[in-house]
């Protein structure tokens, strides 16, 4: 990532502070009618500078350039129609005013610009011109085009630096745009300007002419405007054609529930049904309403038994019910598929899981049924997953968001902030499920999603709300998490909401454990788990320390963590804690000196970081500490195997191995070394990569010891955590034998 030079400044690219300069400067002017300070020819000029600048950028092609993109302070989105408003003049707008009753209309009078923002200029009927600034990102291939018609409904109007002035878009449903570029928006403007009837059957002709072209949102249009004739609405022949091609031209630009009415609409009683029948249930298919779309595509298949394309489909719809009604999975066959295409084809299975209120956390997941350890509580694919996987790196889109001062770290948060907003405004039938989420202290005002002028209204605030409180971080897949060697592309995450998963609460110890396929969640159960009880898994690992921790789920989930281990270590005065994450940071920063520049570690350095992790040990109170995880200890104890491990001295490794467990809280007793017996208290532990590579260490060394019982112990206890870990038990075998394992 790098920002852009100085030359190259745009002046749309701000970034948060100085927008939050601008914005100080924009308050204090509430009120002000805004004037045109920069000429036309000047503020074209400009634009058209920016463009270039941007242009320049772009022509690097060793550089990615960091987008900022700010999220300013939040305004209700317009709820009104725009029939009941008011159309006002470009010259009417007042400074950092959200003009409720009044519209706007103008036309572009240059090309588009799009980096952080969608920025323009637009004129009004009056001369007046603006900049418009879009907030959000239109996923079409040109945004707004010269030559298009807008309406602002309810327009916001901030100061501006250089321009004097903008006019801020935020919500997508705010702004209708006629774009310049669309067959059917010219044909309309021009049929307006002739004062000309056009006939249904030409609308009709320009429809297929654009589904020819593979415009199919003007398609659309066109065929609207055909049904919309009294003439054509007369004859039905005509109109169930005419519905038939909408239909496509809507399964094309995928507008599936369109689709499924047009299809439906376009039946004529004849053997043409079996065509509407097949676009229903592929219709159905994209919305996953495999239900639905079994009983249409058997309707094709019924009207026409030789129809091998609805057959096949009919196939593709029977396996993602069983999917659906049994949880039975090909995971191997998705671990495949998502080397290719991230966004896996296959059914979402959730009937062991319910959402229920819960006395002290809002909703929650329950279980519906009494399930084993291990086994699959639910698979859900991502709502809205981005496919854009990073490291630590400091990512090159970064959204700001004034509202709560947060700022986000990888360029995939972004992007799911972008994409839902996108998704939400396109297809309306997914905004019930969506806006059900937690948004935290947003205030909403009820009516998010409602259908106004034929568009769903889109509250972006909401939007970033609702990602804050319910994304998590996820890998391509888990699996790779466990490789001892694993390159580091392969932990590179991106961030994504899952619907259900998201009514999950957290624990840090949870009963649950969560794994990714591609763009599939899987929830496995840590260990039986009667019917009835509240699943909780883990938003993050916790902090060792408990005070960070507390801080951390405080700031970013707005909660205090009542789990077993927090409510436990509440009982312990604060002093303890940090005396106790004091000695902690002293034996981290001494095992990083042994370490250090790949040093070899002697067995003297292991015993001097023992010595000191038994002080720690000594100040964990024991009548507290008896069955809870001690999280500080953990890291002392990883260090210790690792060291020991490289040192070749095995029963030290094995020893030091059955420490961590004991210290992620799998019990004192672990190891019945008379009855060579392991046994973890599943309840008790937190299960993680961490804990699976020490018990695949201990049984490693347990077996160069000749203790293969104690060895096959660990390695089953390994075993049933890989499931979880990874999401399904494919791969298993070659992982233990070393395989897998590069
Ligand atoms: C992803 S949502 C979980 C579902 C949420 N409870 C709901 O009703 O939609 C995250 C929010 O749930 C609440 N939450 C999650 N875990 C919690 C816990 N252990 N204690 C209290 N509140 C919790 C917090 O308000 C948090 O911001």
């Amino acid at each position: 990532m790098a920002p852009i030079p100085d030359q190259l400044i745009n002046t749309y690219e701000l970034g948060p502070d100085k927008e939050r300069v601008q914005h100080e400067v924009s308050v204090a002017r509430t009120g002000e009618k805004v004037i045109q300070i920069l000429s036309t020819e000047e503020l074209i000029q400009q634009h058209l500078q920016n463009i270039h600048h941007i242009d320049e950028c772009s022509r690097d092609s060793n550089t990615r350039w960091a987008k900022q993109i700010t999220i300013p302070n939040a305004y209700a989105p317009s709820m009104v129609p725009l029939e009941k408003l008011q159309q006002i003049p470009l010259s009417a707008l007042a400074l950092e005013t959200h003009h409720r009753g009044s519209f706007i209309t103008a036309s572009t009078i240059t090309p588009a610009y799009q980096f952080s923002t969608t920025t323009t200029l637009v004129q009004d009927a009056s001369n007046t011109v603006a900049v418009l600034v879009l907030g959000f990102q239109d996923d079409s291939v040109t945004p707004i085009p010269q030559n298009s018609t807008v309406a602002i409904k309810e327009p916001y109007v901030k100061y501006h630096e250089s321009a004097g002035w903008i006019i801020r878009v935020d919500h997508p449903s705010d702004i209708a745009v006629l774009r310049g570029d669309d067959p059917a928006v010219t044909m309309i403007m021009k049929f307006v300007k002739e004062k000309r009837d056009v006939s249904g059957e030409e609308w009709r002709k320009q429809g297929d002419g654009a589904f020819l072209e593979g415009k199919f949102g003007s398609a659309v249009e066109c065929y609207t405007q055909a049904l919309s004739d009294s003439l054509s609405k007369e004859n039905l022949h005509s109109s169930q054609d005419v519905y038939r091609k909408r239909a496509f031209a809507n399964l094309m630009s995928q507008r599936y529930q369109q689709a499924k009415e047009d299809s439906l609409a376009s039946c004529s009683g004849t053997d043409l049904d079996a065509k509407a029948y097949f676009t229903a249930g592929k219709a159905c298919y994209a919305l996953r309403s495999f239900v639905e779309s079994k009983t249409y595509l058997e309707k094709a298949l019924e009207l026409n038994p030789s129809d091998m394309k609805a057959r096949k489909e009919l196939n593709r719809v029977l396996i993602r019910l069983e999917e659906h009604n049994t949880g039975n999975y090909d995971f191997a066959r998705m671990i495949q598929e998502q080397e290719s295409n991230i966004w896996l084809d296959h059914a979402d299975f959730t009937s062991k899981v319910e959402v229920r209120p819960t006395n002290y956390a809002g909703r929650g997941l329950f279980t519906t049924k009494d399930v084993e350890g291990g086994e699959l509580l639910m698979c859900e694919k991502a709502f809205c997953l981005p496919n854009q996987y990073t490291g630590d790196e400091a990512s090159d889109t970064v959204l700001f968001n004034f509202n709560n001062g947060t700022r986000t770290q990888k360029s995939g948060q972004a992007l799911v902030f972008q994409n839902l907003v996108q998704q939400l405004y396109k297809n309306p039938e997914i905004s019930k499920v969506f806006y059900d989420l937690d948004s935290g202290s947003y205030v909403r005002n009820g009516d998010e999603g409602k259908v106004v002028d034929g568009v769903p209204v889109v509250d972006a605030f909401l939007v970033e709300s609702i990602r804050l409180k319910n994304c998590f971080s996820a890998p391509k897949l888990s699996r790779n998490l466990l490789k001892r060697n694993c390159p580091a592309h392969e932990t590179n995450l991106t961030t994504a909401i899952w619907h259900k998963a998201s009514y999950t609460n957290h624990s840090c110890v949870p009963n649950c454990g969560r794994a990714f396929i591609g763009d599939f969640m899987t929830l496995r159960a840590l260990h039986a788990i009667p019917a009835g009880t509240e699943l909780t898994h883990q938003y993050s690992a916790p902090d060792a320390s408990t005070l960070f921790r507390r801080e951390a789920y405080l700031s970013n989930w707005d909660f205090d963590c009542t789990c077993r281990l927090c409510a436990g270590e509440k009982k312990i005065p604060d002093e303890n804690h940090v005396k106790r994450t004091e000695l902690a940071k002293k034996i981290k920063a001494e095992a990083m000196k042994f370490s250090a520049n790949g040093r070899t570690i002697s067995m003297t350095n292991v015993k001097a970081i023992e010595k000191m992790m038994r002080k720690l040990e000594d100040m964990y109170e024991p009548s507290i500490y008896a069955s809870l995880p001690r999280l500080l200890l953990v890291h002392p104890s990883i260090w210790l195997m690792e060291a020991s491990r490289k040192a070749n001295n095995t029963s030290k490794m094995v020893k030091f191995a059955i420490e961590v467990l004991k210290n992620f809280g799998f019990g004192s007793k672990i190891v019945d070394a008379v009855n060579e017996k392991v046994e973890l208290d599943w309840e008790g532990g937190i299960v993680n990569t961490e804990v699976f590579n020490s018990l695949r260490n201990a049984a490693e060394g347990y077996d160069e010891l000749g203790r293969s019982e104690l060895a096959e112990g660990c390695r089953s206890a390994a075993r049933r955590m890989y499931v979880v870990l990874a999401g399904c038990d494919v791969g298993i075998e070659k992982f233990f034998s070393g395989n897998l394992d590069n």
